[in-house]
């Protein structure tokens, strides 16, 4: 058995040359940037009034006029027009580009207009109520770099700079496997000894928020049907994950077939609870790697959040954000085990503190949905101390 550094370490060491592709803006949602971002134009491109009002040139409110003759309207979406008269004002409406000659807006709350003239109500700053042109960036400015996740926000960064195609970085090809006889469809009404696969659904979830979109399938406790299916999937490049039938058991048969099936094994069993007996390895002939998870709910989602995650964003070149969080109080790992502990993490004073969550055993999936992540302990003589900080892997973000 080896430790969890050195699995860790095992699994990163095994990338896939994923590269990157163009895809269009509208599917780049969830993907992770692979390339440079830069303004095509000044951002605003142009003095943009942010108040329907007028337009009117600072210095004749200066020197003390107060009615202004409306000479004309500005609107958004009309090219720009000029204010010639500096004792004049125009109309302008919000996001229409302020007339040349005029340097600042005035609101129609702040007005009264009469027979074609404006007088001002209320005290007026020079430059007030205009977004300067390029006062968010300059035109060629980097916006977003390579690595960066694309959210909303940067949906928006790219659309106003013209990306309608955006290179992000390519997906490995994935199938998805449970095993176990005991399992029966959701939408089944399981006999007693029967229960619902639900480790499938977690991990279909979880690929989804990386955009992966896996083959799923199940593979009953039978040899030949189960070499029979998972020779297509481990002859393609690509990732293979399984969940369950990697243990002692007389019926545990996934080992024995991987091998038969050509499949390298790089390690069996970590020193960590959960998730002890996770067994890792390549089909060096197709390119394809096989992360077989422990099929107790908690240890399938636990090695998946550790090992997969990390692999995926080592491929790619980058590294999966880390964290730190405080223990709240003494704690203890003697064992020779790295544990995990799962918990919810809260804010307090600017630092992040660990909070546990009950599990009742690996098998406890329900526990998961109360927390945020896994607190990180490794084996210790001596114990960890309250507000000591140890690492922190989160499936969860802090807003949800
Ligand atoms: N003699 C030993 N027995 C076991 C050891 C050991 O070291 N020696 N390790 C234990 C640990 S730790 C784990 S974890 C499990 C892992 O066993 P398997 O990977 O072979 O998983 P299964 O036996 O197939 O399933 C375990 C458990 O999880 C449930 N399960 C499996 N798949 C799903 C699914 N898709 N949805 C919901 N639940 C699932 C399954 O019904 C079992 O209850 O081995 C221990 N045994
Ligand atoms: O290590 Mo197993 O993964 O606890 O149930």
């Amino acid at each position: 058995m080896i430790s969890f550094a050195e699995a860790f370490e095992l699994v990163l060491s095994h990338p896939l040359a994923l590269g990157t592709e163009q895809i269009p803006l509208e599917d780049c949602g969830g993907r992770i940037l692979a390339g440079e971002v830069y303004s095509d134009r000044d951002l605003p491109p142009f003095d943009r009034a942010t108040m329907d009002g007028i337009a009117l040139a600072y210095a004749a409110f200066r020197e003390g006029q107060r009615d202004f003759p409306i000479r004309g309207e500005a609107r958004a979406g009309t090219p720009l027009q000029c204010l010639n008269d500096p004792a004049t004002c125009m109309e302008v409406m919000t996001g229409a580009m302020v007339p040349e000659g005029a340097d600042t807006v005035v609101r129609y709350e702040d007005l009264e207009i009469r027979e074609g003239v404006a007088w001002i109500k209320a005290p007026v700053n020079r430059g007030q109520n205009i977004h300067p042109r390029g006062s968010d960036s300059g035109a060629g400015k980097l916006l977003l770099s390579p690595g960066q996740a694309i959210g909303p926000a940067e949906m928006a960064v790219l659309a106003s700079v013209g990306k309608s195609v955006a290179e992000v970085f390519a997906l490995p090809r994935t199938s998805l496997f449970s095993t176990g006889d005991e399992l029966v469809p959701v939408d089944a009404s399981p006999l007693p000894h029967q229960i619902r696969r639900s480790n499938i659904y977690a991990l279909q979830s979880a690929l989804g928020e990386l955009r992966i979109h896996p083959n799923v399938g199940h593979l009953p406790d039978h040899p030949e049907k189960i070499q029979c299916t998972l020779a297509t999937a481990l002859d393609q490049p690509g990732v293979v994950l399984l969940s369950g039938g990697v243990s002692m058991g007389k019926y545990d048969y996934l080992p024995g077939l991987f091998a038969e099936l050509g499949v390298e094994n790089i390690f069996h069993r970590v020193a960590q609870r959960p998730g002890k007996p996770f067994w890792f390895g390549i089909n060096r002939h197709s390119g394809c790697l096989v992360f077989s998870f422990p099929g107790n709910p908690v240890s399938t989602f636990l090695n998946y959040h550790l090992y997969f995650k990390a692999w995926l964003w080592n491929c790619w070149g980058l590294e999966l954000k880390k964290h730190q969080v405080l223990l709240p109080e003494t704690e203890e790992n003697t064992t020779p085990l790295t544990q995990f502990r799962l918990g919810e993490v809260r804010e307090d004073q600017g630092k992040l503190v660990f909070s546990a969550v009950p599990m009742n055993s690996s098998g406890d999936f329900l526990s998961l949905s109360r927390a945020h992540g896994f607190a990180c302990l490794e084996p210790r003589e001596t114990p960890y101390l309250a507000g000591e900080s140890v690492p922190f892997h989160y499936y969860k973000s802090l807003l949800s």
